[in-house]
């Protein structure tokens, strides 16, 4: 690798290095599967070709040039204080250790490692006596995302007496090594030994001894293999001692000095296989699991050291039993050459800025030396000084200005788009949990998206109440720092103009005085002159004196142009002040901006509150509405349900009774059988005997074929009903979802189990088993005579008779019902209209109803919306009576008296079934408001309709519409035609 100038970017170097087929692979027949293009850093293997920086072994570069070409520059570095890192990676058994040396015993000297060492020590040597040097070696090792410290002393004298890897072994009483980041981003690793070495006989020790206590074990593919990570570190310091050399060539007195230090890391990687591929035991396997974390723990070691060279080694396998192993390896450290680093020196960083800062200070005194020390310079100093730090002040201010800006801002937009969820402090839940439990505690029947939108009402509201607080205080504190800012700019401002003055009035004076000096000058030029006409004694001797007063005011005129140039730095640092005093200007009108944006804002912030406010009161109201329609329609169907069950659990004890008289019936056939059989064998007393026997079995007969029909209907009639319930309650979900989970469906010993069905079917197999045992002529086997035949055919004849002619008497009864159902039809059609007719009264009343509650809701008439409510209690709730419970409803924010919906007004009333009503409630509510009895009668009406054509008996029609018929009557009060009728 080349060796990259300072501060230029350079990406990761990527070697690969080929080992050779090794003892085991041969022995397996192992085959080469990687080539490398002749004269070309390119490896092929498959179909699959990667170009890398250099490629070592297998007719590549040969492996002994990877030091030189790889590693030599980065050495090179280390001595100008660049950091460098080489990794190497690969598979297990790829030839990492072996490559880099981290296997180092008995001073063998292959691997990059020990070769490093060597040449580190002989170009200390060479540089020695300008450089003072210090080396220190660290030694860790990652092992399931835990570091160890390999060059621990206490872990050294306990591999003496135990096995190599005893020693990896956590140390009782030594703190395990910790990677810290500290508050600038560096990386450290917190209580690694840094072992010092002074010769390489000393750093090779270290090496060895690392070596040793590094974790190893077994695998498929490498007896000896290196389970961890593991770094060896050498890290450099060196102090060179400078002479620069001065302007006129000769070596200047100061000698300073630069401190570098740098590090080379070396790293043997951990095998980057899959567990399954090497076989490895549980052990290895947690192992592997845990490289890749162990990996990352290092790259944030290593990537953190610094801005550094990067070397990568990828070992591979050239057998082809690791061809897929060593694919990803090429594919990888073909990945990594992408990695971008930007190598720098470094530089004792204490010591460079202890350098910069004494330049300034030498800067600052010669500055402060020509500017002189006169009193006005220094009060002008001082002023400006003053002037600079209030500025600094106000910006900062400012600043946290803005920061509040952009948290209300930020405010703003969650109130906006956020949940209640988005108010995070505590003190602020626990408000609105108090307030929740003040004041919006809703009832018991309250839905839950009711409970939670008055949870998003209260946060809304609270947040409004917040953020108003907030934008308040805001503006307060920028009229507060708008006033001071004014107030600092008049002084500013005040000042600026009486010392514009005042220096122009210096710089004028200055002025004057030089002028008059200088014509002092000219007249003594003058007089010089004239007396060079004169005796010379004398003449020696005005020269001389004229000389001293010319030089004297020379002097003066040197001193008063000194002072002028004072007077014009003054000026200097003068428009200076005004430039400042102008930011402060803009900076009060940036403010002034900022709180016109505010006040804005605030308005805004308020009407949007008002808005949103008065939409959820329009939206609780509908709640409310809702609730109260729920709620019926939720006792509506409770006693639908509860009526269904009845009847269900009738017509499941029917079909109970059914088959067990079935049952019993077969059992008594079984009997007869063989009484049968006994009378037929000639056991029979006399013959008027058989014949009742044969009648009572033709009885029987006949009874259990009547009864296997009708247990057969009422099996397939629960079948039907069955699947007409589960029908229905599907429908039912579908319209109404509230409705669906109020409606429990038939279960259990109310609804048509299994329990009540399965009896039946068994019965009925039954009963068809022996009658398949009679078919044909063997039902008649037991008629031995034609007497016999004779006498039981005459029964047969009279029995059929008789059933004919009840038949008949069926016949004329559902004509008869035939003929009411066509009268109550057009009963049907006539309360029909009737209702139509309510329903419209009720319509009107309610209209007029809504206008007397809008007007009480005004706050006109108190007494008047008492009067509305009671009369809605009285006539829009023909259900309600006493409760046992109140509501749980509070006046809040929201729903405070004034807007209590008549409804809930009176709260010892609440809504209750009417089923569960005695009559004579039920006549008296019926005479008060006919319109909601009628409707809920006829929705219940239609319902029982529907059932008793679907599930009842037909010949039962006739007792359900005189049920229904008696409702009605007891329920009407102008009934009188219709009881007449019925
Ligand atoms: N370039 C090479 N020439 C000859 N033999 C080699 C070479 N590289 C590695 N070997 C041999 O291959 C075997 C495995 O090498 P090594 O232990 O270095 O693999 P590794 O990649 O470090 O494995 P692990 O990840 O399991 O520690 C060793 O017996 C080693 O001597």
């Amino acid at each position: 690798m080349e060796v990259a100038a300072a501060s230029e970017d350079c990406c990761v170097k990527v070697a690969v290095h080929v080992r050779p087929l090794i003892g085991d692979e041969k022995l397996q027949g192992c085959k080469d599967c990687v080539t490398v293009t002749p004269g070309k850093p390119q490896v092929q293997i498959g179909a699959h070709s990667f170009t890398f920086d250099h490629v070592y072994g297998s007719t590549g570069s040969p492996s002994s040039s990877m030091f030189e070409e790889c590693i030599v520059p980065l050495v090179d570095g280390l001595l100008q204080g660049y950091n460098a890192t080489v990794l190497a990676y690969g598979q297990t058994g790829s030839g990492k250790t072996y490559t880099m040396g981290t296997g180092f015993k008995d001073g063998c000297q292959t691997g990059i490692i020990p070769q490093v060492m060597n040449t580190l020590f002989s170009k200390i040597e060479s540089l020695k006596h300008q450089t003072d040097f210090q080396l220190h070696v660290s030694f860790i090792e990652i092992l399931k995302e835990e570091v160890r410290d390999l060059l621990d002393p206490a872990s050294l004298n306990k591999s003496d007496t135990e096995s190599p890897n005893a020693g990896k072994a956590h140390v009782p009483g030594k703190p395990p090594i910790q990677i810290r980041e500290s508050s600038n981003g560096v990386i450290t690793l917190a209580g690694s030994t840094e072992v010092s070495v002074r010769t390489l006989k000393e750093m090779a020790a270290c090496l060895e001894q690392g070596s040793l206590s590094r974790a190893t074990g077994s695998t498929n593919m490498n007896n000896q293999s290196s389970r961890s990570h593991a770094n060896f570190t050498i890290t450099l310091e060196q102090m060179s001692k400078l002479n620069p050399i001065s302007g006129d060539g000769s070596p200047n007195d100061i000698t300073s000095e630069e401190y570098l230090c740098a590090k080379l890391h070396l790293v043997d990687l951990a095998g980057s296989e899959r567990a399954k591929r090497t076989g490895s035991d549980g052990l290895r396997f947690k192992e592997g699991v845990h490289i890749n974390k162990g990996l990352l723990a290092l790259g944030n070691v290593i990537s953190a050291l610094g801005d550094e060279r990067k070397q990568k080694g990828a070992c591979i396998s050239p057998a082809d039993i690791n061809a897929e192993e060593t694919l990803n390896t090429l594919k990888y450290a073909n990945r990594a050459r992408n990695i971008q680093n930007k190598p720098v020196v470094n530089r004792d960083p204490m010591s460079n800025e202890m350098l910069k800062m004494r330049q300034q200070l030498e800067y600052l005194q010669a500055e402060l030396c020509a500017r002189g020390g006169s009193d006005e310079v220094q009060v002008l100093r001082e002023r400006i000084a003053w002037l600079e730090a209030a500025n600094e002040d106000l910006c900062q201010e400012l600043q946290e200005f803005r920061c509040r800006c952009t948290i209300v801002n930020q405010h703003e937009i969650d109130a906006q788009g956020g949940s209640p969820c988005s108010i995070k402090s505590d003190g602020l839940k626990r408000n609105l949990h108090s307030i929740e439990s003040s004041d919006y505690q809703m009832g018991e029947t309250m839905l839950a998206s009711d409970s939670r939108g008055i949870d998003e009402a209260v946060a809304k509201e609270w947040e409004h109440t917040l953020l108003q607080n907030t934008m308040d205080k805001e503006l307060h504190e920028l009229n507060r720092r708008l006033e001071e800012k004014e107030s600092e700019v008049k002084l500013f401002g005040g000042d600026a103009v009486a010392l514009k003055l005042h220096f122009g009035k210096k710089i004028q004076e200055l002025e004057d005085e030089k002028r008059v000096v200088q014509q002092e000058r000219d007249r003594l030029l003058a007089e010089i002159e004239n007396l060079s006409a004169g005796s010379d004694g004398q003449k020696q001797k005005a020269q001389d004196i004229h000389a001293q007063k010319l030089k004297s005011l020379e002097a003066q005129i040197l001193e008063l142009k000194k002072k002028q140039e004072s007077q014009v730095q003054l000026l200097k640092q003068k428009q200076k002040s005004d430039e400042a005093a102008k930011r402060l200007q803009d900076e009060i009108q940036f403010i002034k901006a900022q709180k016109v944006q505010l006040q804005n804002r605030i308005k805004q912030e308020a009407e949007q509150f008002r808005q949103w406010k008065a939409s959820r009161e329009k939206e609780l109201l509908q709640v409310r509405k809702e609730g109260r329609r729920n709620e019926y329609e939720r006792h509506k169907l409770q006693a639908l349900n509860q009526r269904q069950k009845l009847v269900l659990q009738r017509k499941t004890e029917e079909a109970v009774m059914a088959t067990k008289r079935l049952k019993e019936l077969l059992e008594a056939r079984k009997s007869s059988v063989r009484d049968n059989s006994a009378i037929a064998n000639g056991n029979g007393i006399n013959g008027q005997t058989n014949e009742k026997a044969l009648q009572r079995w033709l009885d029987h007969e006949l009874e259990v074929m009547v009864n296997v029909h009708e247990v057969r209907f009422e099996y397939e009639k629960q079948s039907q009903v069955r699947a007409a319930l589960a029908e229905e309650l599907a429908v039912l979900k579908q319209v109404d979802e509230f409705a669906s989970k109020w409606l429990s469906p038939p279960r259990g010993k109310n609804g048509f189990s299994s329990a009540a069905t399965s009896p039946m079917a068994s019965q009925l197999s039954e009963a068809e088993e022996r009658e398949r045992a009679f078919t044909n002529r063997g039902r008649w086997n037991q008629l031995r005579s034609m007497g016999d035949a004779k006498n039981l055919l005459q029964y047969m004849f009279n029995s059929l008779g008789d059933t004919r002619c009840q038949l008949r008497g069926k016949d004329m009864e559902i004509k008869e019902m035939k003929e009411q159902l066509k009268e109550l039809v057009g009963l049907l059609r006539q309360s029909e209209l009737r209702r139509k007719e309510v329903e419209n009264e009720l319509k009107l009343r309610e209209q007029a109803d809504a206008v007397a509650l809008a007007t009480a809701a005004t706050g006109n008439s108190t007494n008047s919306l008492r009067h509305v409510a009671d009369d809605m209690n009285g006539s829009l709730s023909p259900m309600s009576v006493p409760a046992q419970k109140q509501l749980k409803y509070s006046p809040g924010v929201v729903n405070g008296p004034g807007r209590e919906p008549a409804a809930f007004k009176d709260q010892t009333r609440r809504m209750v079934p009417l089923g569960q009503l005695p009559i004579k409630k039920l006549v008296a509510i019926g005479q008060a408001g006919n319109g909601k009895l009628w409707r809920w009668k006829r929705s219940h009406h239609q319902w029982l309709l529907q059932f008793k054509w679907k599930w009842q008996k037909p010949w039962r029609l006739s007792e359900w519409i005189r049920h229904s018929d008696e409702t009605l009557i007891r329920a009407r009060p102008h009934s009188q035609a219709l009881k007449h009728r019925v």
